[in-house]
């Protein structure tokens, strides 16, 4: 896959070169010199100047004729000059990158700093401007300072860094305004348009932003903000909605502004190292591929845990709670990933086509299958560490779960009968998040008796850390060195820091290059989306009519042990995340 654009303003040496797509606003393009007005009334004229963009766009010219087709565009723009039979002109393209909600918190410890790192890694296009828009009032300087204190990447120790961070800062811009003010982003695409001068204009929103208002901005921005002669991509960020009806909704509301293509729903765990690789695993390695399956898996685990609570987003976080926050969202893409089917090509719709039926087969999960937790306020030593409703946020009576464990099933001919356990807690013992993928017993297994330990703890395992400290590591049996015959279990370890230097991009850069390029394969399609609520929603519901009460467990520690009973009835038994079977 093509990463990354050589910047004539990076000084950094970096395997990004082209930015080489079929997309029509990758390469630098040419478009002919002509006046496109967007109202244009005169059937004559408007034929003859469809008809001029369509043969130039057959000629490998952009499709840029979109400002005349849906009239949305603010004014009466030009791009290029009004002359219209002279040679086609050389154009490149801009990208205006406008983060909505730019005083917040995901966008100062997210989206700025992998902006800057895309930046610094030259993988930015040429030409591109950040804009900042929030309500709260700051200069473009105050922008700036915000982002530049708040800059914890990965790279801010590297060579040079200042000097780049000066470079970086010089482009980053902020318009104050409403999110429900149609005037203020018609000022918005005024500002934006300054920047574009000469070149081909595209523009990418990224809706940082309570959901409450993703309709409003995306109406406001797709009527006075959005490109008139480039692409409008708009990258939203969860939560998509809080059951199948509200993402219904949602789905059906930004579809009156923007199309399918135009969305980009980001779940931020698609963009980790080992979630991509995943599929790379299964599908370039022979070794694994037969094994994927009921003939061979017994049970497959995936893990979240962090070893802390939500400390500062209690409010956001009473309204959804864990299943939403993370199991119907991260966890289940990571699980529509491992058990697809091969898709045809790496195309972002065959992938999708293949998570979509995966997400489909599943059987209704119900409230058997699932535990619900909360954690309470622990005493260690002279340090005391809150309960949940102890966030003054939050209210004292909250039912809401912060830990919660599900055993899911694909009713296909692959998974059947295999259990899927998810479990995903906060503020408890460690901060992991794994893929764990156990194997059956041998059949007949020659050495049972060889086994130092109990055979039934002797499968293989396969786990894939998602981190921290990434590694894949398959659990083996293996004879002691020495003489006579005895097992143990050992480790066929890749550990990412031990065999790799390049250290590994967040998440969030990778998204947002694969939003600036185009590709559409780590972000998630609006059927996908619907598969995924339908699954959970009745469960939801069901917990919040019946107020179940959740399991109390401790701060810090493993959670309700109504899991371990969810596991057994499933006859599984956790995997031990205490990090020392690596
Ligand atoms: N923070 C995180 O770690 C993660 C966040 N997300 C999602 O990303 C989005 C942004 O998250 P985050 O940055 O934490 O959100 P914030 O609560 O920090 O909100 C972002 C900005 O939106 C404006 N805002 C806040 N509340 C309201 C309101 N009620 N009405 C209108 N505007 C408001 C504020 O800007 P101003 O007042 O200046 O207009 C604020 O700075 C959300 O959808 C969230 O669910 C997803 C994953 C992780
Ligand atoms: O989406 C979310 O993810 C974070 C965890 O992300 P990570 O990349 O730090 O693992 C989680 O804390 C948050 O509650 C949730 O909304």
């Amino acid at each position: 896959m093509a990463r990354c654009l050589s910047s004539s303003s990076s000084t950094s040496s970096h395997p990004c070169s082209s930015f080489n797509h079929s997309n029509n606003t990758k390469k630098q393009i040419s478009i002919p010199k002509i006046t496109l007005l967007s109202h244009y009334t005169n059937p004559t004229i408007s034929h003859l100047i469809s008809k001029q963009i369509h043969l130039k766009s057959s000629n490998g010219y952009p499709l840029n004729a979109v400002s005349l087709q849906n009239g949305s565009s603010p004014g009466n723009e030009t791009v290029g000059e009004s002359s219209f039979y002279s040679k086609p002109e050389k154009v490149e393209p801009t990208i205006s990158i406008t983060v909505v909600g730019a005083s917040g918190d995901l966008a100062k410890k997210k989206i700025f700093p992998a902006l800057f790192a895309l930046f610094y890694e030259a993988c930015l296009p040429k030409h591109f401007t950040i804009f900042g828009y929030a309500r709260s009032k700051m200069s473009d300087e105050e922008l700036r300072n915000m982002i530049s204190r708040t800059l914890t990447c990965r790279i801010d120790k590297r060579e040079n860094c200042g000097d780049k961070m000066d470079e970086f800062l010089q482009r980053c811009f902020y318009h104050a305004g409403q999110y429900t003010s149609e005037e203020d982003f018609l000022e918005l695409h005024r500002k934006l348009k300054e920047k574009e001068i000469g070149r081909l204009p595209n523009r990418l929103f990224y809706l940082s932003i309570p959901p409450n208002i993703f309709v409003d901005v995306v109406r406001c921005a797709s009527r006075r903000a959005s490109s008139e002669s480039g692409w409008t991509r708009v990258i939203v960020e969860k939560p998509f909605g809080r059951d199948s009806e509200s993402s219904g909704e949602l789905t059906r509301c930004l579809k009156q502004y923007l199309t399918e293509d135009q969305i980009f729903r980001i779940d931020h765990y698609l963009g980790k190292e080992l979630v991509e690789n995943l599929s790379v695993l299964r599908f370039s390695n022979l070794v694994f591929e037969p094994l994927w399956s009921r003939n061979c898996i017994r049970n497959v685990q995936l893990i979240f845990s962090e070893d802390f609570g939500t400390e500062g987003r209690g409010g956001y976080f009473d309204n959804y709670g864990i299943i939403r926050d993370i199991m119907q969202n991260h966890l289940l893409q990571i699980l529509a990933l491992f058990a697809m089917e091969t898709p045809v090509t790496l195309e972002a719709e065959d992938i999708r086509n293949e998570k979509v039926k995966v997400l489909r087969s599943m059987r209704q999960l119900v409230l058997d299958d699932v535990i619900v937790g909360q954690y309470k306020g622990h005493t260690k030593g002279a340090k005391s560490y809150p309960a949940y409703i102890d966030d003054p946020t939050v209210p004292k009576d909250s039912l809401t779960p912060t830990f919660a464990a599900a055993a899911l099933f694909i009713d296909n001919a692959r998974w059947d009968g295999v259990p899927f356990l998810m479990k995903a807690g906060k503020a408890l013992h460690t901060k992991r998040a794994e893929i764990r993928v156990q194997f059956r017993h041998v059949p007949g297994n020659l050495y049972k008796r060889n086994f130092g330990t109990d055979l039934d703890k002797a499968t293989n395992e396969l786990v894939l850390r998602v981190q921290p400290d990434e590694a894949i590591y398959l659990k083996i049996n293996n004879k002691v060195p020495g003489l006579g015959m005895r097992l143990d279990r050992s480790d066929l370890n890749l550990l990412y820091k031990a065999r790799y230097t390049k250290e590994i991009p967040d998440a969030y850069e990778r998204l947002l290059l694969d939003a600036i390029e185009g590709e559409r394969r780590l972000f998630i399609r609006s059927d996908e989306l619907d598969a995924a609520w339908k699954l959970f929603t009745p469960v939801l519901t069901e917990l919040e009519e019946k107020k179940i009460a959740p399991e109390l467990y401790p701060y810090g520690s493993r959670g309700p042990i109504g899991a371990h009973y969810l596991a057994a009835k499933h006859n599984v038994r956790w995997g031990d995340l205490s990090g020392d079977d690596s």
